[in-house]
């Protein structure tokens, strides 16, 4: 069974209350929220006051993926905002290791995030202190973008990597339904959606994907 966490980033803020609540009906797993700095990423998106708003307004698991130039300088605002789960960048932070142990002092869940173009190897000496590894699918700070292909095999690689770890493999960057079952046979277990969700009926889309990602 596949966990779902459809991307805020995706909605309609004009509607962003109705649009949590229709990603709420359709029982997904978690909620994924997109912080981009403007710097490691060209785009803006998302910092800790915005999460913290969020918060009151649902139950849902925050599932936060920090496009953050050195995140370790957001890492605590983000948790007091109330994320459960932080994922940050290998190419991002100067130490890995002292970011992933920052995330997990705060009592949270953490993870690593690789572009389409950083190989699997930046891991091996942290695959024991990560609940989760992010691959990237298209390149990181935006939304809509064309699904790279080639990250079939990097899941699959990281997928033999992890062996028995109890380590969740999430893809983040155009999955859809036409695509996802690829991620899913290769060992992606937690899959992101932003406009293929939010583009129509939420939970049209969001059946079609679960249905197409567990057949
Ligand atoms: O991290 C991201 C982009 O950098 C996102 O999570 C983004 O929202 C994915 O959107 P889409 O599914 O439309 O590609
Ligand atoms: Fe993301």
């Amino acid at each position: 069974m596949v966990k779902l966490s459809p991307s805020i980033f995706g909605a309609d803020f004009g509607r962003l209350n109705e649009q949590i609540k229709a990603v709420e009906d359709c029982n997904v797993e978690m909620l994924h929220i997109d912080v981009m700095d403007g710097n490691y990423v060209p785009n803006i998106a998302f910092g800790p006051d915005q999460i913290a708003m969020l918060r009151p307004h649902t139950d849902l698991f925050f599932d936060v993926h920090m496009m953050v130039t050195e995140p370790d300088r957001y890492i605590e605002r983000i948790v007091k905002a109330g994320a459960q789960m932080i994922t940050v960048h290998a190419e991002a932070t100067t130490h890995l290791h002292r970011s992933l142990m920052l995330i997990k002092s705060f009592g949270v869940k953490c993870g690593v995030v690789l572009n389409p173009a950083t190989p699997p190897d930046v891991l091996k000496y942290v695959l024991d202190d990560i609940d989760m590894v992010l691959v990237m699918t298209v390149n990181p700070g935006g939304g809509g973008g064309a699904f790279n292909p080639t990250m079939i095999e990097k899941v699959r690689e990281i997928k033999e990597m992890i062996g028995d770890r109890d380590i969740d493999i999430q893809v983040d960057g155009g999955v859809n339904a036409d695509n996802v079952k690829s991620l899913v046979d290769a060992g992606a277990n937690v899959i992101v959606a932003g406009s293929f969700a939010f583009t129509g009926d939420v939970a049209k889309n969001l059946d079609d994907l679960r249905k197409a990602a567990d057949a």
